[in-house]
């Protein structure tokens, strides 16, 4: 049976079914739609102003890669200006492909690019040093938790340095979801009050960030690399395999079978949610707390699993000397 005609064009053959709605378009009216759908994202969420200097986070992967094409494509209509910012996190045999492929996107999107690497920012702490002294039962996850909060930091620097006025990171409706079910699935309310929304407006001091894919698919962000022939790193990173995030991940896809609205419905949930007040500041930031951790050769205290860790508040301690990572810390997990 030939293919339907797009629903939208009305001339070509349709190329795909949209997941959500069913509607069968082409390719280039589908990546119209994406596109205005993003738009729509940005301007009604008054995400990013006109006159914003926008660094996007950039991984090589396929979120942030079709994140930064759209907003290239979108930015005149925004009047906004773009500069790419990548994170070398120093995971031997992952991230320097994936940089490649960052690079490549630069040269051919002709955006400027700047990456800022764990090493010079963290005392020389690479993501490597950081598995090898937190080896031991549960490694994979500590790494999760210290990367994410030390690339939270790194973004932020690097945006600061290349005078951007706000962060994009291209976190899609998928991912929030499982951060969703994760934060539910350890009790952790603070978290789930936080992470709704689409961004933050930059509290504390820190440049306003937002998400505007956050409300696109997994598979329609796919779609869209594949129809604006996207070059994109597709690997997974080393540590992740055994991260919590794969059982959420597990999880809605079982949910959606069932439900095919589970993910934004999760999201939007997110959205509405205020289950715990706000806590107080912390003497030192996660970032901070993490790194002070580990100069210690204690990791494990930072991450909570200790007697004071990342999500209890005490008095402030006394600075340490920053220890370089030359010399394996002891192991306390
Ligand atoms: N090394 C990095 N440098 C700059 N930004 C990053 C880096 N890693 C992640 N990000 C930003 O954080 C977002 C979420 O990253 P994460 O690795 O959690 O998810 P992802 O779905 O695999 O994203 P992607 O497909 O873009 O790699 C990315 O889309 C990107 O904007």
């Amino acid at each position: 049976m030939p293919a339907p005609q797009c629903a939208s064009c009305h001339t070509a053959r349709a190329a795909l079914r949209r997941p959500r709605s069913g509607q069968a378009l082409c390719g280039a009216c589908f990546c119209a739609a994406f596109e205005a759908e993003v738009l729509h994202t940005v301007l009604a969420g008054r995400l990013l102003p006109p006159g914003a200097v926008v660094a996007v986070g950039a991984s090589g992967g396929k979120d942030s890669t079709v994140l930064a094409h759209v907003l290239r494509e979108l930015a005149p209509r925004l009047g906004i200006s773009l500069h790419l910012v990548a994170v070398d996190e120093g995971i031997g045999g992952y991230r320097d492909a994936a940089l490649a492929a960052v690079r490549r996107q630069a040269a051919r999107w002709d955006l400027p690019l700047t990456v800022v690497a764990y090493a010079d920012l963290f005392g020389g702490w690479t993501m490597d040093a950081v598995a090898r002294s937190t080896a031991g039962s549960g490694r994979s996850r500590a790494c999760c938790t210290f990367c994410g909060v030390l690339r939270r930091r790194a973004l932020e620097e690097g945006a600061r340095l290349v005078g951007a006025t706000h962060v994009v990171t291209g976190h899609n409706a998928d991912d929030m979801a499982e951060t969703v079910l994760m934060n539910f699935l350890r009790g952790d309310a603070g978290r789930l009050a936080r992470g709704g929304g689409l961004g933050s407006p930059g509290e504390g001091g820190a440049l306003p960030r937002c998400r505007p894919l956050q409300l696109a698919s997994q598979k329609e962000v796919v779609l869209y690399a594949h129809f604006r022939r996207l070059d994109y790193f597709s690997e997974e990173c080393v540590y992740a395999p055994e991260a919590f995030r794969g059982h959420a991940r597990d999880l809605l896809k079982m949910l959606e079978a069932a439900r095919p609205s589970a993910v934004l419905d999760l999201v939007h949930s997110a959205e509405r949610l205020a289950l715990a007040p706000r806590r107080p500041a912390r003497a030192l930031c996660q970032a901070c707390a993490l790194l002070d951790g580990l100069n210690r050769g204690r990791p494990r205290l930072a991450i909570g699993k200790g007697r004071r860790g990342l999500d209890e508040e005490g008095p402030p301690r006394e600075p340490q000397p920053s220890r370089p990572p030359t010399s394996e810390p002891v192991p306390d997990f």
